[in-house]
């Protein structure tokens, strides 16, 4: 990045906050521009009204009075107001942070799924949360650089009358930081990656030593430390590109204030040489010393105008990226799910995962993919829902090739549960509202979800009913995987979609509830189509067709009966649970 393109970048990051704040907190950007605006003309006013005293100096207190009174007020009022202005900065700071944070969570929850969890997206999302801190104070910052021009101009002005040199160099002693910042601005932009990449590493082993799940089987390895140390080399090798760009920092610092010193001392010896009498000199004097105080704020202000600009840049093109007009809906209906020949090859791979696959359901139906760890059945399900693009075949909906449908609103089709799914430590009513997009739902329908999943007896043992916080980390109730899993469940009966896919729906279940469960979803089979991935021979015993992958391919299929009949690889694979 040239100095022109730091300096556009800074002039678009500037008007872009300063547009931000004053659509989301108008009153504290006023309050912000007033307090600052106070600041900047108060040094000029001083410089005027030391010249004033200096020349009433031997008078009468009738004629020194009055300009000692205007100089207390205003350094009481410089005095009250940097506080005041400083903490009225931070307040709306914090606000406006808020408000970026919420955007982005928005925009993080709007992600269509095959950008969610790539390295590059999980890389960009940490950078702009880091530096949602610095965007929130940029607004302030832009008001206080531009109240620093205030406070040189009015200076220059002041001090011109003393000795025009001296105006000229007062402004011109902001040059060399401005210069400088513009070059400290490409270092950091530089730095901004690859220091978030090597941060982000460093959070994720801190988050394996204090999540729950990965907590409790270090302590139990006692394999704490290796983790604690593999975080802190990744943390140092974060803080060496950091400390890099720190020690140019601190080298460019010491050279631009070199040049202010040389260009302040020039505007004293202007006012020494040219300033017509002691009142002169002594306003003078005190116009550089303003000049000095206000060109290092002006430093910090516009470096942080330059280098705040990348991460602007970085937050608004993921913001603007995410388009949030995405149907995310819930179909009401569907008559039939249709794969056809498919075939998918993971990139890198050189084999097809899943070759020439078919399968089909319909209304009222329950079919089952079945077959050993690999044989291709997640693949199967993500191609069906869009998640994975096919090399060749096509899934069709209702007999509608589906790749015709945006993602968002393929995905209104279904209820997927898979055995990743969430464990959210929240409420259990906001847990399971999770199941629709809106949120939306009444106490009555998210007790009848959870009682379809057979999680309604141990919720309402539970202290506050649908209001029980979940989850030990906030001292809420701790649940069995089992418990979990049966919420998880009730959330796609609250979702309620056409096309249910449950991938091991019961697998931490014990045997007495999930014979409820399958009979459950038998019961209401006629609602919606649903598809089963399942390792227990006995749960296929109800479906109306069970697929047997192996390698990739359809092996076999059939009712349960035909294919324990046939004895071939489905006999195979549950030969230990049927016999
Ligand atoms: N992201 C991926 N990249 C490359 N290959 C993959 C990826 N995911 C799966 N595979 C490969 O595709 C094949 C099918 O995997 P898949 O996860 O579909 O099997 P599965 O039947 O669901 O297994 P399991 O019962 O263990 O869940 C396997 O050989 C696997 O190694």
């Amino acid at each position: 990045m040239t100095r022109v393109d730091a300096f556009r970048a800074a002039v678009d990051a500037s008007v872009y906050s300063v547009r931000r704040a004053w659509g989301y907190a108008p009153t504290w950007l006023l309050r912000v521009i007033v307090g600052y605006l106070v600041l900047a003309v108060t040094p000029a006013a001083q410089v005027l009204v030391v010249s004033w005293l200096v020349e009433t100096s031997g008078g009468t207190p009738r004629e020194f009075v009055p300009p000692l009174v205007v100089l207390t007020v205003l350094l009481g009022l410089g005095q009250a107001m940097e506080q005041n202005t400083n903490l009225i900065g931070q307040r709306t700071a914090n606000r406006l942070r808020a408000r970026y944070q919420d955007e982005l969570m928005r925009a993080v929850a709007a992600l269509p799924p095959q950008r969610v969890g790539q390295a590059q997206t999980n890389a960009t999302i940490q950078g702009c949360r880091s530096s949602l801190p610095d965007l929130g104070r940029l607004a302030s910052s832009v008001v206080a650089s531009a109240g620093a021009l205030v406070t040189a101009a009015a200076l220059c002005v002041s001090v011109w009358r003393i000795s025009p040199v001296a105006g000229v160099l007062v402004v011109a002693a902001l040059l060399p930081n401005l210069l400088v910042f513009a070059w400290d601005a490409k270092m950091q932009d530089a730095a901004f990656v690859p220091y978030g990449e090597w941060e982000r590493r460093s959070e994720y082993a801190v988050e394996q030593l204090v999540g729950q799940r990965t907590a409790t089987e270090l302590a139990t390895l006692g394999s704490g430390a290796v983790v604690a140390e593999v975080a802190d080399t990744r943390r140092r090798t974060a803080n060496a590109i950091l400390d890099r760009i720190l020690v140019l920092l601190t080298r460019t610092g010491t050279i631009s204030g070199g040049g202010t010193a040389i260009l302040l001392g020039g505007a004293l010896a202007g006012v020494v040489v040219g300033g017509s009498g002691g009142a002169g000199i002594a306003a003078g004097i005190v116009g550089v010393l303003s000049g000095v105080a206000a060109t290092r704020s002006a430093g910090f202000s516009f470096g942080d105008l330059i280098s705040f600009a990348p991460k602007v840049r970085a937050y608004r093109q993921f913001v603007e990226s995410v388009s949030h007009s995405v149907d995310t809906q819930i179909r009401s209906d569907a008559q039939s799910v249709d794969a056809r020949r498919l075939t998918v090859t993971y990139p890198g791979s050189t084999e097809p995962a899943i070759r020439e696959l078919s399968f089909s359901a319909e209304k009222g139906q329950i079919i089952a993919l079945v077959g050993v760890n690999g044989a291709g059945k997640t693949t199967a399900i993500n191609t069906v829902l869009g998640l994975l693009e096919p090399d060749a075949g096509v899934v069709a909906v209702d007999g509608v090739d589906a790749t015709a449908l945006p993602l968002a609103a393929r995905l209104g089709y279904f209820g997927l549960l898979t055995q990743e799914f969430g464990r959210y430590e929240f409420t259990v009513r906001d847990t399971i509202r999770i199941g629709r997009p809106d949120g939306k739902a009444t106490d009555d329908e998210i007790w009848q979800a959870l009682d379809s999943a057979h999680a309604g007896d141990f919720v309402r043992r539970l202290g506050d009913g649908l209001d029980t916080q979940l989850g030990s980390q906030f001292g809420g109730v701790g649940l069995s995987g089992g418990q979990w899993q049966r919420l998880a469940l009730a959330r796609i009966y609250l979702r309620d979609a056409p096309i249910w896919i449950l991938d091991e729906p019961t697998s931490a279940i014990d045997a007495e509830a999930e014979q409820q469960i399958f009979a459950e979803l038998q019961r209401t089979r006629s609602d919606r189509i649903t598809i089963v991935v399942s390792h227990r021979a006995w749960t296929l015993k109800g479906m109306d067709h069970i697929y047997v992958l192996d390698e990739g391919r359809i092996v076999e299929h059939g009712t349960y009966e035909q294919l324990i009949t046939q004895q071939r690889r489905f006999s195979q694979i549950f030969a230990e649970q049927v016999a």
